[in-house]
């Protein structure tokens, strides 16, 4: 090969004497490609979840075709590999493109072939490439090309390509919407394993019971030998919504807290209930009802429900061992404590890094946390199985208000991919249900307290009256999701044991979720971390 490209930058062209049929034969493409092209490529993008750790180099370790009878792309498996030793794998679909218009601010790399010009772009910004893949998919039950498989699901009702467009939203892949009725989400960070997502929405299509999630309609694998397989795309119905329950929530959240500022009451007159105590909706005081609308502790019972009914249909299972539900055991608490003592060192560590950057509160607050670090501990590994009657079953994972959506006063739920730290392996360990349930009440106790971290000088109270009304809100809104969630779930043989392990649990769970948070909120948006720190300061001081 008589290509000689010296370390460019981006408006250089790298030029080989390839095709681009062949190009990946070209050792000194493969090379220039993983070492100097994609890393400034890959760092800018939103799905890179490596932006926290110090990249050492990136490897491809897997290229494959994606063609027809017109066009040829690329599907490429990347390893980039940390100075903190450990890898992350990445899926790029690739296509070379000559038009200038096609590349505009996505461009990978201007590059020359055989003295041809073009760009290397991310294939999914072509309207052939999303229209070759969706016709593999709907093609038929099962459509194997070289190591690709294109699965049709249930939920696919249509035999024909009519329209395509990128979802546009903020995430963590790159979704795409086909026909105004699909929704492909191509995987970026990828696993040597089936996704969690795949499974989830499969398993609950087939069952059929819970209807409150997308159907699954297909979805793409690529696979290396009978037992190794990556999922790099799930495919499903397109939900209509009017948004996430996350901005649904924070909008009554305001309004509610727009009232109490202009009738002004005593707010510290008003009492939270005690954590974890369940009430009816009509056992609401009038105290409460004064500035909270009914119809919002309606739509909580709503969520309790839908979410009690998405664990009985994970947990109704008795021969897919994936699913079956199973007790707890001493092999289980190890591997719990192991994983959460580690994840809580970390977050101890983050914290002490991070203390000279923090002030007030939040200072406050990462001090507290620092001082409470053997109680915290002692909390974590204080997990006795054998006290434990209840199930274990998949779970959502990951399960928050922004993982909800909402269409004319319904929730659906969606994303079951997992907490995006955790390994592909840990993300399939059956846990208890409650751990979902202690993710949404996390999710109400960010949105009462963002609201007051975002509108503080709209509000006439002092910042320890709006923590009390918070407070107050937060036990009120957890009760009336814990009554519906509890009482569905129990009485659909679904096991969570009685009042002192639901409590147990809870309380386990919260602390958990919260220093989840911690680090989550440390690594991507610090201004945050006070919530989880306030959250981990309740949960010891209770
Ligand atoms: N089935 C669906 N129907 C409608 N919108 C969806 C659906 N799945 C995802 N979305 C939209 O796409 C966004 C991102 O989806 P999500 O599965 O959370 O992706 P990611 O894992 O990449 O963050 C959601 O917040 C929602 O707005
Ligand atoms: O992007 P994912 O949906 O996989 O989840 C990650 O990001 C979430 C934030 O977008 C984060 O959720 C945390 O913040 C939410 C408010 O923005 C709050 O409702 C959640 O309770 C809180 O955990 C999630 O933890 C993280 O995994």
């Amino acid at each position: 090969m008589s290509d000689t490209n010296q370390k460019k930058d981006l408006n250089d062209v790298y030029t080989y004497n390839s095709d681009w049929s062949e190009l990946f034969e070209n050792p000194q493409f493969i090379k220039e490609f993983s070492e100097d092209i994609l890393e400034p490529y890959i760092i800018t993008k939103r799905w890179y979840g490596g932006k926290a750790s110090a990249l050492k180099y990136i490897e491809l370790v897997e290229h494959f075709r994606i063609e027809d009878e017109n066009d040829l792309f690329y599907g490429l498996v990347l390893e980039v590999n940390f100075r903190e030793a450990f890898v992350q794998n990445y899926f790029i679909p690739l296509a070379l493109v000559t038009d200038h218009n096609y590349a505009q601010e996505e461009i990978i790399t201007k590059i020359e072939l055989n003295n041809k010009q073009g760009f290397l772009i991310d294939a999914t910004l072509l309207e052939s490439f999303r229209k070759q893949i969706f016709e593999k998919i709907i093609e038929g039950a099962k459509a194997k090309y070289g190591e690709l498989e294109f699965r049709r699901g249930r939920g696919c009702k249509d035999y024909e390509y009519v329209s395509s467009k990128a979802m546009g939203v903020e995430q963590s892949n790159t979704s795409i919407i086909f026909n105004d009725k699909y929704i492909l989400k191509i995987f970026r960070r990828i696993f040597v394993d089936q996704n969690p997502d795949y499974e989830i929405n499969k398993y609950l299509t087939d069952k059929g019971v819970f209807k409150n999630t997308p159907k699954y309609s297909g979805s793409i694998t690529l696979r290396f030998s009978d037992k190794n397989v990556i999922t790099l795309a799930l495919m499903q119905r397109l939900v209509p919504n009017q948004g996430d329950a996350w901005e649904y929530f924070l909008n009554q959240l305001k309004g509610i807290y727009e009232t109490l500022n202009h009738v002004h009451p005593d707010v510290m007159q008003l009492k939270p209930i005690d954590m974890f105590d369940r009430i009816d909706i009509k056992a609401i005081p009038e105290k409460i009802r004064e500035y909270v609308p009914i119809s919002f502790f309606e739509d909580i019972v709503q969520l309790g429900l839908r979410t009690a009914q998405m664990h009985v249909a994970l947990g109704l299972e008795r021969v897919n061992m994936q699913f079956t539900p199973q007790t707890y055991s001493s092999d289980y608490s190890v591997w719990l404590k192991n994983r959460l003592i580690y994840q809580f060192e970390n977050r101890v560590n983050l914290v002490e890094n991070n203390l000279h950057k923090l002030e007030g509160l939040r200072l406050e607050l990462a001090q507290e946390f620092l001082d409470n670090k053997k109680v915290i501990r002692k909390k974590l590994l204080d997990f006795d199985e054998s006290k434990l009657k209840g199930e274990r079953i998949r779970i959502h994972g990951d399960f928050h208000l922004g993982q909800v959506l909402v269409d004319d006063g319904d929730f659906y739920i969606i994303d079951f991919e997992g907490e995006p730290e955790s390994t592909i392996r840990d993300r399939k360990v059956k846990q208890s249900p409650l751990k979902d349930v202690a993710g949404v009440f996390r999710s109400f106790n960010y949105a009462v307290y963002s609201t007051i971290f975002n509108n503080l000088e709209n509000f006439n109270y002092s910042k320890e009256e709006l923590f009390h009304f918070a407070d107050v809100l937060y036990s009120y809104m957890t009760a009336i999701f814990l009554k519906k969630y509890v009482k569905y779930v129990q009485s659909h043989n679904l096991s969570i044991g009685y009042h002192k392990e639901i409590k147990f649990m809870l309380e386990y769970c919260l602390l958990e979720k919260a220093v989840y948070e911690l680090g989550y909120e440390l690594n991507s948006r610090p201004r945050w971390a006070v919530i989880p720190l306030k959250g981990i300061s309740k949960i010891i001081n209770s």
